[in-house]
C-alpha cells in the first residue's frame, strides 16, 4: 500500500539540487509564488502543503500532532521523489519543520533557511486555545483577522487569506497542537547545516527576538531582518527574501560544500558532518566556506592541479593522515597512480627523502585499497 503524502509541486530541472519549501499555518504553496520561480534557475524546487492546507489531504495528521509528524511527512515526500539530500526553507511552522529536520535528520539537510519562525511559539496555552476555537467554530473568524496577523498595515494577499478560510479546520487545529507542543531550543546547538534565519521586523507572531534566539544558538547561522515585512515575508517582501535565499543557497558555504563533496566524496563529508559537535561546528563551517568555498571553487586552477599542490604541501608538513585523504581526492580529480607517484617523487627533492618515503608508503596503501 502506498503511504499518503502531502500535496506538492515541483519546478526546475530534475537534475538540479533539490530545495524543499514549507509554508505556514493557514497558507499554502502559494505563499512562495513570488519567490520560487527565481530559485528554479539553480534548484529543483519542491513546495509542499501542510495537511488540510492547499491541496493536501486533511487526514495526514490528527489531534495531538507534532512537528516530528510533519517532518516525517516531508521525508516520505522526499523519498518518493528520489531526493536524498536537500536544501530546505520554511516559513513559521514550515520553518519549525526545517529546524526539526536539521536537528534530527542532519544527513538529509544540505542547508536550512528559517523564515519568520521560532524555536518555540510562545508557550502552549495560546495554541491550545486556538485549536479549541477552530474545532468549535471553524476558521471564518481567524481568516477575517489574518491580514492583521500576517502583513504590515494596508497590505494583504487575498489568495492567502482565501487559503486560510478554506483550510480544513481539523487539520488546522492539529497544526496548532504541533505548535503548542514544539520547543526545539535545546537542540539548536547541535545543528550543523549552514543556516540562514530571516525575520520580519514587524512580525507580531514570531518577532525578531525569536529569530535572534535561533541565530545565536545554531553554530555559524546568519541572520537577516527585513524592514517592511511582517509574518509572511515571502509574500510581502519577495524580492528581499529571494535575494537572501539566493545568497544563502549559492554563497560560499553552499558552493564550497558542493565542491567538497565532489572532491572528497559523500562518504567522507557525511562522516565529517556526522561527527560534528557544537565544539567543532564553527571549524567545519569555516573550512566549507574558506578552503572549499573560496579556494577549491576558484576556476583559475583545475582540480587536478590543486590536488598536486595539496599533496605536496601535506608531504612538506608531514600531514600523512590528510595525505591519504588527498590521494583519494587526487584519484577522484583524475590523477593516475603514475602521476601521483611523479608528484611524490618530486617532493623527495623539495621536501626531503624521508618525507617522500613516508608519503609513498601512505599512497601505496591508499591505491591498493581501490
Ligand atoms: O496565523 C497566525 O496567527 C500565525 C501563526 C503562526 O505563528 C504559525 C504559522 O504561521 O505557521
Amino acid at each position: 500500500m502506498t503511504a499518503k503524502l502531502p500535496h506538492h509541486t515541483t519546478e526546475g530541472a530534475p537534475a538540479a539540487p533539490a530545495l524543499l519549501l514549507g509554508s505556514s499555518v493557514g497558507t499554502s504553496t502559494a505563499l512562495w509564488d513570488a519567490v520560487a520561480p527565481e530559485l528554479t534557475t539553480t534548484h529543483r524546487v519542491v513546495r509542499w502543503d501542510l495537511p488540510g492546507h492547499g491541496k493536501s489531504p486533511a487526514d495526514l495528521i490528527g489531534p495531538g500532532a507534532t512537528v516530528a509528524d510533519l517532518a516525517a511527512l516531508v521525508l516520505a515526500l522526499a523519498d518518493s521523489l528520489g531526493i536524498d539530500r536537500f536544501a530546505y526553507a520554511g516559513v513559521s511552522l514550515g520553518g519549525a519543520v526545517g529546524l526539526h529536520l536539521a536537528a534530527h535528520h542532519p544527513e538529509r539537510v544540505e542547508s536550512l533557511a528559517v523564515i519568520c519562525s521560532s524555536a518555540h511559539f510562545g508557550g502552549s496555552a495560546r495554541w491550545e486555545e486556538r485549536a479549541a476555537l477552530v474545532r468549535r467554530e471553524g476558521l471564518a473568524s481567524l481568516a477575517e483577522s489574518a491580514p492583521d496577523r500576517w502583513f504590515t498595515s494596508g497590505f494583504t494577499v487575498p489568495r492567502l487569506v482565501d487559503d486560510h478560510r478554506n483550510a480544513d479546520p481539523g487539520a488546522y487545529a492539529a497544526c496548532c497542537d504541533a505548535l503548542a507542543a514544539y520547543d526545539i531550543r535545546d537542540a539548536l546547538p547541535t545543528i550543523t547545516a549552514p543556516t540562514l534565519v530571516v525575520a520580519g521586523r514587524e512580525d507580531p507572531a514570531t518577532p525578531p527576538a525569536h529569530a535572534r534566539e535561533i541565530a545565536d544558538a545554531v553554530p555559524g547561522a546568519s541572520l537577516t531582518e527585513l524592514a517592511g515585512a511582517s509574518h509572511l515575508a515571502p509574500a510581502e517582501r519577495p524580492e528581499a527574501v529571494t535575494a537572501a535565499l539566493r545568497t544563502h543557497l549559492t554563497g560560499t558555504a553552499a558552493s564550497g560544500m558542493a565542491v567538497r563533496r565532489a572532491v572528497l566524496g559523500d562518504a567522507h563529508v557525511d562522516r565529517a558532518q556526522g561527527n560534528t559537535t557544537p565544539f567543532t561546528a564553527r571549524f567545519q563551517d569555516f573550512i566549507s566556506r574558506y578552503a572549499w568555498g573560496e579556494i577549491w571553487t576558484d576556476p583559475t586552477l583545475a582540480h587536478r592541479e590543486r590536488s598536486m599542490i595539496t599533496m605536496t604541501a601535506l608531504v612538506a608538513h608531514g600531514h600523512y593522515d590528510e595525505l591519504a585523504m588527498h590521494v583519494r581526492a587526487a584519484r577522484r580529480n583524475g590523477l593516475t597512480p603514475e602521476e601521483i607517484g611523479a608528484v611524490l617523487l618530486q617532493t623527495a627533492v623539495y621536501c626531503g627523502v624521508p618525507a617522500a618515503n613516508s608519503a609513498f608508503a601512505v599512497a601505496q596503501r591508499v591505491l591498493a585499497e581501490e
